[in-house]
C-alpha cells in the first residue's frame, strides 16, 4: 500500500523538470495516475528538491483549509506548475492547462518522521 507520503511525492513532486512545456499537465497527470477513474480537477507540481519541500514541515505554522493546525508554509517561494482541468473536458479525455508560477507552498505534514501528506494551497 502507498504511504501517504509517497502518494504526497508521486502527486507533487517533480524536481528533475525545469522546462515546461504547454503540454506538460496532460502528460504528467497521466503519468503520475491522477488520471484513474475521473479528470483530479486541479494538481500542482514543485519543482524543487525533496529535502526543500521536506523542510517545509519546520517552517511557518499556519491553518489547513479544513481547519486542522497542521499546515506550514514555505518561507521562500517555489517553483510550482499549477495543472487545472479545462472546461468541457470529459473523462477519460482529460485536458489539461499548465501554469508554471513561482509561490509559497502550504503542505500538511503528519508522522514521525514529520513529512508532508497533502498540498493545501499556494500564495
Ligand atoms: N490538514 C491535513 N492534514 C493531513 N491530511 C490532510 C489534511 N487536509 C487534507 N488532508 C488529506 O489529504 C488528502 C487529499 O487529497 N486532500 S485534497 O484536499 O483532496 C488535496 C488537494 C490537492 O491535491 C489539490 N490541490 C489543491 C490546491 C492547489 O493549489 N494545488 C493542489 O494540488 O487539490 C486537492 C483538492 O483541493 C486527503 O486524504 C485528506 O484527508
Amino acid at each position: 500500500k502507498e504511504s501517504r507520503a509517497k502518494k504526497f511525492q508521486r502527486q507533487h513532486m517533480d524536481p528533475d523538470t525545469s522546462a515546461i512545456s504547454s503540454g506538460y499537465c496532460n502528460q504528467m497527470m497521466k503519468r503520475r495516475n491522477m488520471i484513474d477513474g475521473w479528470c483530479k480537477p486541479v494538481n500542482t507540481f514543485v519543482h524543487e528538491p525533496l529535502p526543500d519541500v521536506q523542510a517545509v514541515c519546520l517552517q511557518g505554522s499556519v491553518v489547513c483549509k479544513n481547519g486542522q493546525p497542521n499546515c506550514h508554509q514555505s518561507s521562500s517561494r517555489m517553483h510550482i506548475t499549477d495543472c487545472r482541468l479545462r472546461n468541457g473536458s470529459k473523462y477519460p479525455k482529460c485536458q489539461y492547462q499548465t501554469m508554471q508560477k513561482e509561490k509559497s507552498i502550504i503542505v500538511a505534514c503528519e508522522g514521525d518522521p514529520y513529512v508532508p501528506v497533502h498540498f493545501d494551497a499556494s500564495v
